[in-house]
């Protein structure tokens, strides 16, 4: 199939043939393959203008917390009320071991097999930088065809979290009643990141959910997030701006997925209105591309021959303390080709 007619597929195919042109679509850009990546970037420019008009929701947590029975009952209720839904996952596991903490059983049962939605796994393989790149053009790819909301999961670990705040409109943390009796197991930085925290399981127990909302919110006010004594012209733009909230829930009872959607639009509706929303897409968009950038000069340093030639005595030497990092550092880049050190500049 041509780029052309993958693209035609991907905008106007019947269902069927919609939802294997963007498999191939995401295929391709999963690709390492050179000549598919000139595709990949032929495809993707000129489905570009046709994207951005999902919402993109992100979503976090331990393995267990619920988040699958939860995107289930959720991908469903969206469906209920038109919406189209795509799941994209990023496994940060699958990166280090080349297994999967995410994608080795039936997940979504319901949800996988419905007609107005699109599941899609983890790309098996990469850092988690290139993993995340493909997952943003999947998710492109996702709303040219249509879908408008898209949900980016992934488990807690490492910096998947923040390369999943990084690609989303809003970052949704889950977590078990007892999160509250220690804090501290919660990571500050991805608290940071968190504009919403969902409690999940709070059919287990009650209280317990009771007391992890309200040391969470408190948490968030201790880190700033959630301001309650404001005064002059921060107390006037309180309605104008997102405070971080806290939600109970029982994915698995199907209990309070309407007040968290009800959550998420209020957060779409004020920080559309605040300018903030658009900010933050901007913003992502230009560190993709640094980051884009950072990864493909790194690459093109390490193949330099004359780098590579002096790669392993240098890192020995870093290695056993016989010289300084950042003196090693200026050799290797003092000693690159001509023709690298001009795509560096
Ligand atoms: N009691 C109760 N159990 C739940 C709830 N949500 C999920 N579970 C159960 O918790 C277990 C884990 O749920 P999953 O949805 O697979 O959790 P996950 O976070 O996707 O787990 P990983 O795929 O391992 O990352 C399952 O046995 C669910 O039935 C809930 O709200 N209440």
């Amino acid at each position: 199939m041509t780029a052309s007619a993958l693209v035609d597929a991907v905008l106007r195919g019947d269902a069927a043939a919609q939802r294997r042109a963007i498999a191939k679509a995401i295929t391709l850009l999963e690709s390492t393959r050179a000549d598919h990546r000139v595709q990949a970037d032929e495809l993707l420019t000129t489905l570009l203008p046709q994207t951005g008009k999902a919402f993109r929701l992100g979503i976090s947590g331990v393995p267990g917390v619920g988040k699958s029975t939860f995107i289930e009952v959720l991908g469903l209720y969206l469906i209920a009320q038109g919406h189209r839904v795509a799941v994209l996952t990023i496994d940060p596991s699958s990166t280090v071991s080349g297994g999967s903490i995410l994608g080795d059983k039936t997940r979504m049962e319901h949800l996988s097999v419905h007609e107005r939605a699109y599941i899609r796994p983890s790309p098996s393989s990469g850092t988690l930088g290139g993993v995340a790149e493909k997952t943003r053009e999947a998710m492109l790819v996702c709303e040219a065809a249509g879908y408008d909301v898209v949900i980016v999961e992934t488990v807690g670990v490492g910096q998947s979290e923040t390369a999943v705040a990084n690609m989303t409109d809003m970052f949704v943390l889950m977590q078990l009643p007892n999160a509250g009796d220690d804090l501290q197991a919660i990571k500050k930085g991805v608290m940071e990141l968190a504009d919403l925290v969902i409690i999940n399981k709070a059919d287990i127990d009650a209280d317990a959910a009771m007391r992890a909302e309200a040391q969470i919110t408190s948490a968030m006010r201790l880190f700033g997030l959630v301001n309650n004594a404001m005064g002059g012209d921060q107390a006037a733009n309180y309605d104008k701006l997102w405070h971080p909230r806290v939600v109970q829930l029982s994915a698995l009872h199907n209990k309070g997925v309407d007040v968290f959607w009800d959550a998420v639009t209020q957060f779409r509706t004020i920080q559309t209105s605040n300018g903030q929303l658009a900010a933050r897409r901007r913003h992502q968009s230009l560190s993709w591309m640094w980051e884009r950038i950072d990864a493909g000069l790194k690459q093109a340093f390490r193949h330099d021959p004359a780098v590579s030639a002096m790669l392993p005595a240098l890192m020995a030497q870093v290695e056993n303390g016989q010289l300084p990092a950042s003196t090693a550092a200026r050799n290797l880049l003092a000693a690159q080709s001509e023709p690298t050190q001009a795509a560096i500049k």
